[in-house]
């Protein structure tokens, strides 16, 4: 590749090319609706990447609206070809119960092979002071870097050389000029895609006022297709736009005698043939937006987030990382202000999971709303962390990197196999305070507890990653949605309890998911705080984010929902997530039960042995002479919870544990007070 060729991509992406079909489509795809989605993603449209990203953070600038959780650039829609069908429905596959358990995966780590098509980012725009995150002082232009791509590249960095570069673009003489180019791009983009939509319009039969979507006789539905013949994709999908067009003007658009409940049906009828969801899905999915944000979200999940990859602080420095990768060929750039160490990759001639540098462990693939809930917990240097469903360790070894790899960092998982592929990347990373443990967290605050923070990042349904894992489309059940938040809910109990209120830095626990769904998200934390009151919900710190519901479907929630952050694909073109964060307060009372191994939930409400953090607040002095080489707990009083909750666990099956106690004597010569728990426990512990 000649030195021409390279320097080419290291700028930013070139804009859309006009004379795509794909992309006219795209925009006239969007419906126009009363929340203004499909506004948004139209005139997100036009000038390149990074200048783009320049010039609206100007007029935001001068808009003074330069709002934190409206980034500039999120409703920009993927380039990787819009044509593309919706993936068919999957095949149904029988699910192991492995595979349930594991759930979602949200990094990519495990990912190999080289970039196709890559997404353009909404990210970049995305503004925090990401304070604590340390960044380098790489000088770009010593760099082998050809002249005339410093200009482009300066631009690129600027968010990290000078937060005030854009800024200072933006100045008395130019303000005005600047301001009217932005209005004047508004302008044509909105025109083009205003006569986009009447060309839709014209394209079929429903022209007028009152487009026809209500199919009334199924057999007659030639766009949802009969027993024998497909889909009309083309005309399913108008359908869809015009079913959302009548909902977001239904007294002028609607035809006679028809109800808001006969076109949401045909629209969620369309959804399941087009994208392929079961109609179960289709529906929750539907219901968690405003019907023209709801195709938008469906749209989304039809494309690839972009690649991201997070600079490993550990080993590299995110310019030399990137300067190291630029010269291989790979276009990429910042992700944004809100992160230091995330690079999104535009394009590779080379796999982006097998280069020197990842072989290094300079890098990991993950993907960017993974960054969030590490962010949210914020791990100080020299604390002890806990990570309850650590696998395969995108968020642990970030922790560590946060932690300049001082403190000590429990990261478990419940799935053994997954659990090694997690030391892999400990090792690649060059983590070393971190030990790798395999328990079900549910056991947690009866292996260890006391910790300062804890994250949960929970498993979960996938709702938010369904371009990574279309299969979540079919293979979601009611029943999933019922064992999920209930294993979820008992996790959290787990994290909780697992805490150390009286931390002197810490106190927190960060719970997310990788999913959209309320019942594994605002109910699982409402169900927390009903059964902890030792906790509250506190500010997540990240600067972006729509809040979490306080009402949905006729539940409300406690008003410090609004303190939790959703992600969605279709808003910031990120995963969708969910990212909560509690602080302990106090010790959990005497009338709740401390979260225990319980093969069901009625332990928790029904154990006869109660069991209760007594953990005292202590001063300073008190907690420093307590302190042992571990921050400080007591074996002796940990071997008696053990022994307690294993006695109430056997009466409540039935069974004496007295009698039980004699028969493992007997049978491997040890006491059950060192039973496989205890074992690993002091195991754990040793090598700590
Ligand atoms: C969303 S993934 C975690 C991703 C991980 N935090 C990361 O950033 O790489 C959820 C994980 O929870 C694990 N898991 C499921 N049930 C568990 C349980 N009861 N205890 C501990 N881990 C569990 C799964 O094996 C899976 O690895």
């Amino acid at each position: 590749m000649g030195v021409g060729r390279r320097m080419k991509k290291q700028g930013p992406p070139t804009p859309l090319d006009e004379s795509l079909v794909t992309r006219k489509r795209k925009q006239v795809d969007i419906p126009p609706t009363a929340n203004g989605v499909g506004k948004k993603r139209r005139t997100a449209e036009g000038p390149p990447l990074m200048s783009g990203a320049i010039l609206r953070e100007q007029k935001a600038t001068v808009n003074g609206k330069a709002s934190k959780d409206k980034p500039l650039k999120a409703a920009k829609p993927n380039n990787i070809n819009p044509k593309k069908a919706p993936s068919p429905p999957p095949v149904e596959e029988e699910i192991s119960e492995e595979d349930e358990n594991t759930d979602r995966i949200d990094d990519l780590d495990l990912i190999e092979d080289g970039l196709e098509g890559v997404g353009v980012s909404g990210l970049d725009a995305l503004e925090t002071d990401d304070e604590d995150i340390e960044d380098d002082e790489f000088d770009i232009a010593d760099s082998d870097v050809v002249d005339s791509d410093i200009e482009q590249r300066t631009r690129m960095w600027s968010e990290d050389e000078d937060d005030s570069d854009a800024e200072e673009e933006l100045n008395a003489a130019n303000i005005e000029g600047l301001s009217r180019k932005l209005d004047m791009e508004q302008a044509i983009a909105e025109t083009e895609a205003q006569a986009e939509l009447e060309e839709a319009g014209m394209q079929t039969n429903i022209s007028g006022d009152k487009p026809k979507v209500l199919v009334d006789d199924e057999d007659e539905d030639v766009a949802g297709g009969t027993s024998t013949l497909a889909p009309d994709l083309q005309l399913l999908r108008t359908r869809i736009t015009d079913a959302i067009r009548v909902l977001g003007d239904f007294s002028n658009l609607a035809e006679e005698d028809r109800s808001r409940a006969e076109y949401t049906a045909q629209l969620l009828k369309d959804i399941c043939a087009y994208y392929g969801y079961s109609p179960f899905l289709a529906e929750k999915l539907f219901n968690l937006f405003p019907p023209g944000e709801a195709f938008a979200f469906f749209e989304a999940n039809e494309t690839p987030r972009p690649m991201v990859i997070r600079t490993n602080t550990l080993k590299s420095h995110r310019r030399e990382l990137a300067q190291a990768l630029i010269n291989r060929g790979v276009t990429l750039e910042p992700i944004g202000k809100w992160s230091k160490v995330g690079l999104q990759i535009f394009e590779s001639p080379v796999p982006i999971g097998a280069t020197p540098e990842y072989l290094a462990g300079h890098y990991i693939l993950q993907a960017a709303s993974s960054f969030l809930p590490v962010m949210a917990l914020a791990p100080q240097e020299h604390e002890r962390i806990l990570d309850m469903a650590a696998a395969p360790g995108g968020k642990t070894t970030y922790i560590a990197a946060l932690m300049k790899n001082t403190g000590c960092i429990f990261a478990n998982d419940a799935n053994k196999a997954r659990a090694k592929g997690l030391i892999g990347n400990i090792h690649r990373l060059g983590v070393k305070n971190t030990i790798v443990c395999n328990y079900d967290a549910l056991e947690f605050p009866h292996v260890i507890r006391g910790f300062d923070r804890v994250l949960l990042d929970a498993p979960c349904s996938g709702t938010g990653v369904i371009a990574k894992d279309a299969s979540v489309k079919t293979n979601k059940t009611e029943k999933d949605f019922m064992r999920l938040p209930h294993l979820q809910k008992r996790l959290l109990l787990a994290a909780i309890d697992s805490v150390d209120h009286a931390s002197k830095t810490g106190g927190y626990i960060v719970y997310s998911t990788c999913s959209v769904t309320v019942e594994e998200n605002e109910q699982v934390v409402q169900y927390a705080l009903n059964k902890r009151p030792n906790v509250k919900l506190v500010s997540t710190g990240l600067t972006f984010g729509r809040e979490g519901y306080t009402s949905y479907m006729g539940k409300t929630f406690h008003p410090s929902l609004k303190e939790t952050r959703r992600y969605y694909p279709h808003t910031y073109n990120v995963d969708g997530f969910f990212v909560s964060k509690f602080k302990k307060t106090g010790p959990t009372p005497a009338n709740a039960v401390l979260a225990v191994n319980g093969k069901n939930s009625k332990q928790e409400t029904t154990a006869v042995e109660e069991f209760v953090d007594k953990t005292p607040i202590l001063t300073e002095e008190e907690e420093e002479a307590k302190a042992d080489d571990f921050g400080g707990w007591d074996e002796e009083e940990d071997r008696e919870y053990m022994e307690r909750a294993k006695k109430a666990a056997l009466r409540k099956k039935g069974r004496d544990p007295k009698a039980d106690k004699a028969k493992a004597k007997s049978s491997d010569g040890t006491s059950n007070t060192e039973d496989g728990q205890a074992k690993k426990f002091k195991k754990t512990k040793k090598a700590c």
